[in-house]
C-alpha cells in the first residue's frame, strides 16, 4: 500500500515514517509538512532517523495524494478538514488521528467520507478502544450512584484537553449509561461549584514532562471505587494502530470508520 504521512515532522509523523517502512506491503511515498517548515526538502527517512528513502518533505500534498492509496494524518484540526477533502478528491484512505475536532471539524470529515475511506480514532491503540468496551460495561452496569470521573495525562507539549482519548471513554460510558455525553459532561471545576450532581461525567486533564498518555475512569460509588487504566509508553503503538487501520480500509467502500471497526471490537 502506497502512503503518505502528512505532518511528517512532528512527534507522530516521524515514528509513522519508520512504521511504514518496517511494515511489509506498505510504502512512503509522501511526505507533507506545512509551508514555511524547517523540513521542506529534507529526506524523510533521514528526518525519521532511518536512512534515506528517497521521499523529499513537500508543502504540495495534491500530486502526492494523486499517487498515493492512502494518508496517515495526525496533524491539527484545521489541517486535517483540508486533506480529508483532498483525500475525497484523491478517492483514497485517510487515517485520521488528529484530536482537539470540533463539531463542524466531524461533519465535514463525513461529508468527505462520501468518497475517501476514512478511519478516525481519538487513541489508536489496541489497549485504549479494549477499554472503551470495558468502560460501556461497567457504566451501564453500575448505574448512576457511581460517579464517573476520567483524568488524563500528557506531555507538557501536547495543546488540545480533555485528550481524545479521554472524550472518546466519555463517549463510551455516556453509551453505556445510553445519556448523551454533551448533555452530561463537565470539563473543568473552579470556585464554589456546588455539591456533583449525579449522572455527570467529570473530566481532568494534567500536562507535565514527557508521559505519552495516560487515562482512568473511575466509577466512585458509596463505600468502593473501581479504576481502570490505560498507560501508553511508547507512541509506536498508536503508529502500529494507524498503518494497520490504513491496510485494513484499503478495500472498503468509501464511509466513516473507527478503530473498532477496524479491530472488530
Ligand atoms: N489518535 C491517536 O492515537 C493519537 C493522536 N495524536 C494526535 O495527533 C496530533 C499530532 O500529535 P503530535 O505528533 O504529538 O504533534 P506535533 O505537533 O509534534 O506534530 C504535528 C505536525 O503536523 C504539522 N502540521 C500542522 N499543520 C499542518 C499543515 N497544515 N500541513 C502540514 N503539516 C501540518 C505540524 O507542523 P508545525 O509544527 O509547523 O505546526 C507538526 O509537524 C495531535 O492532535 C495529537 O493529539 C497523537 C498521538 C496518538
Ligand atoms: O497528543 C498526544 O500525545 C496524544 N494524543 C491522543 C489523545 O488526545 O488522546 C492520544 C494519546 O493519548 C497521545
Amino acid at each position: 500500500m502506497r502512503l503518505v504521512v502528512v505532518g511528517a515532522a512532528g512527534r507522530m509523523g516521524r515514528i509513522l515514517i519508520r512504521t511504514i517502512a518496517e511494515t511489509e506491503g506498505c510504502r512512503l511515498v509522501g511526505a507533507i509538512e506545512r509551508s514555511g517548515s524547517e523540513a521542506l526538502e529534507h529526506d524523510a527517512g533521514l528526518l525519521a532517523g532511518i536512512g534515506l528513502l528517497e521521499v523529499n518533505v513537500t508543502d504540495d500534498p495534491l500530486p502526492v495524494f494523486a499517487d498515493a492509496d492512502g494518508v496517515l494524518d495526525f496533524t491539527a484540526p484545521a489541517a486535517t478538514v483540508a486533506f480529508a477533502a483532498l483525500a475525497a478528491q484523491a478517492r483514497i484512505v485517510h487515517v485520521v488521528g488528529t484530536t482537539g475536532l470540533q463539531a463542524d471539524d466531524f461533519t465535514r470529515l463525513e461529508a468527505a467520507a462520501r468518497h475517501a475511506r476514512i478511519v478516525q480514532s481519538g487513541n489508536m491503540s489496541v489497549g485504549v478502544n479494549l477499554l472503551a468496551g470495558l468502560v460501556r460495561k461497567a457504566a451501564a452496569t453500575l448505574g448512576e450512584e457511581f460517579d464517573i470521573e476520567i483524568a488524563e495525562m500528557h506531555h507538557r507539549m501536547k495543546v488540545d484537553a480533555p485528550s481524545g482519548t479521554a472524550l472518546l471513554l466519555g463517549e463510551a460510558a455516556a453509551a453505556g449509561r445510553q445519556i448523551s455525553l454533551a448533555d452530561r459532561s463537565v470539563r473543568s471545576r473552579d470556585g464554589h461549584t456546588g455539591a456533583r450532581q449525579s449522572g455527570d461525567i467529570g473530566f481532568a486533564s494534567l500536562r507535565g514532562g514527557t508521559v505519552v498518555g495516560e487515562h482512568t475512569v473511575m466509577f466512585a460509588g458509596p463505600g468502593e471505587r473501581i479504576e481502570l487504566t490505560h498507560r501508553a509508553e511508547d507512541r509506536t503503538l498508536f503508529a502500529r494502530g494507524a498503518v494497520k487501520a490504513a491496510l485494513w480500509a484499503f478495500d472498503k467502500k468509501p464511509g466513516y470508520y473507527t478503530m473498532a471497526d477496524v479491530l472488530g471490537f
